[in-house]
C-alpha cells in the first residue's frame, strides 16, 4: 500500500507572533496571534507534525528562541524546526528543544563543510530546506542567491542528506497551488524523500501532492490555507488519508 502524504501545519514566528508572509518577504506579515495557541490548535485537530519556523532568526532580525523552545516542548507531536540554524550553538539549541528534526537553509549554501559534518553526525535529524526561485537557491531570509538547485542537491545527496524540504518562493503564501513540476523534477533528481512547501490552497492541491507520493513526495507543509480557513486541518487529513 502506498504511504500516505504527511501534513505539516506551519507556525512561523516573527516578533513573538504566529505570522504568514507572502513570497517570504519581510513586511508582508499577517499576524495570527499566539504561536503556542496556533500549534496547540493544529495538535488538537490531529496533526502528527508541526513545521515551526523562527522567522526572525532566518531574517537575521533577532530570534524567538525561547518561545520556539516553549512551543516545541509543549507538543506531543513531531516537530520540524527551522530558521537561523547555522552553527554548532544554534544547532545544539534547536536539538535541545526535543524537536524531531531541523531544517538547514542558509548554512547549506554558505557553510557546506559544516553541513556535511552535521549530516554525518545527526543523520535523520537533519533536513535541508531548498528554497528556490526558478532553480536558484535563496538564503538569508530568501534575500540572497545561493547557487543552483540541482548542483546543491547532488552535493547534499553525496553527503548523505536524509531529506529535503522544497519551497517554491514564488508560490509561498500566495494560495496559488503548489509547483508540481518543480517537485517532480526534484524527485527525479534524488532518491531522498521530499517535503513540499509553498502554495497549497485547496484540498485538491493536497490530493495532487498525494499523487506524487510514489515519486518521493513524503509530506506537505500547509500554512496560509489553514490560517485563511480555506479548509480545516481535519478535512485536510481526511483528504490525504486514502
Ligand atoms: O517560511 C518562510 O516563510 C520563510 C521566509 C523567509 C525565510 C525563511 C523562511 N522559512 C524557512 O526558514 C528556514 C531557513 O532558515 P535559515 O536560512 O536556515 O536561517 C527554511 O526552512 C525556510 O524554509
Amino acid at each position: 500500500m502506498a504511504q500516505k502524504l504527511e501534513l505539516l501545519p506551519a507556525v512561523d514566528v516573527r516578533g513573538g507572533r504566529a505570522v504568514r508572509l507572502v513570497h517570504g518577504e519581510s513586511g508582508t506579515e499577517t499576524s495570527y496571534g499566539s504561536p503556542l495557541e496556533a500549534a496547540l490548535t493544529w495538535q488538537r485537530a490531529g496533526a502528527e507534525w508541526l513545521h515551526l519556523v523562527d522567522l526572525d532568526a532566518a531574517f537575521g532580525t533577532g530570534d524567538n528562541r525561547e518561545l520556539v523552545a516553549e512551543v516545541a516542548g509543549a507538543m506531543d507531536l513531531k516537530v520540524e524546526l527551522s530558521g537561523g540554524i547555522r552553527d554548532d550553538a544554534s544547532l545544539a539549541a534547536a536539538l535541545a528543544t526535543g524537536c524531531t528534526r531541523v531544517n538547514l537553509g542558509t548554512a547549506a549554501l554558505e557553510t557546506p563543510e559544516w553541513v556535511a559534518e552535521v549530516i554525518a553526525e545527526h543523520g535523520e535529524k537533519i533536513a535541508v530546506g531548498l528554497d528556490v526561485r526558478g532553480t536558484t537557491l535563496r538564503g538569508r531570509g530568501w534575500t540572497r542567491d545561493g547557487g543552483d538547485l540541482y548542483e546543491t542537491l547532488a552535493r547534499l545527496d553525496s553527503e548523505g542528506c536524509a531529506r529535503y524540504v522544497v519551497t517554491d518562493i514564488a508560490k509561498d503564501g500566495t494560495l496559488q497551488g503548489p509547483n508540481l513540476g518543480l517537485l517532480r523534477d526534484v524527485c527525479a533528481a534524488t532518491d531522498r524523500p521530499v517535503v513540499a512547501s509553498g502554495g497549497v490552497s485547496s484540498l485538491d492541491d493536497l490530493r495532487a501532492l498525494a499523487g506524487l507520493v510514489p515519486l518521493g513526495v513524503e509530506g506537505a507543509i500547509v500554512g496560509k490555507a489553514l490560517y485563511a480557513e480555506a479548509f480545516t486541518l481535519e478535512e485536510a487529513l481526511e483528504a490525504v488519508s486514502r
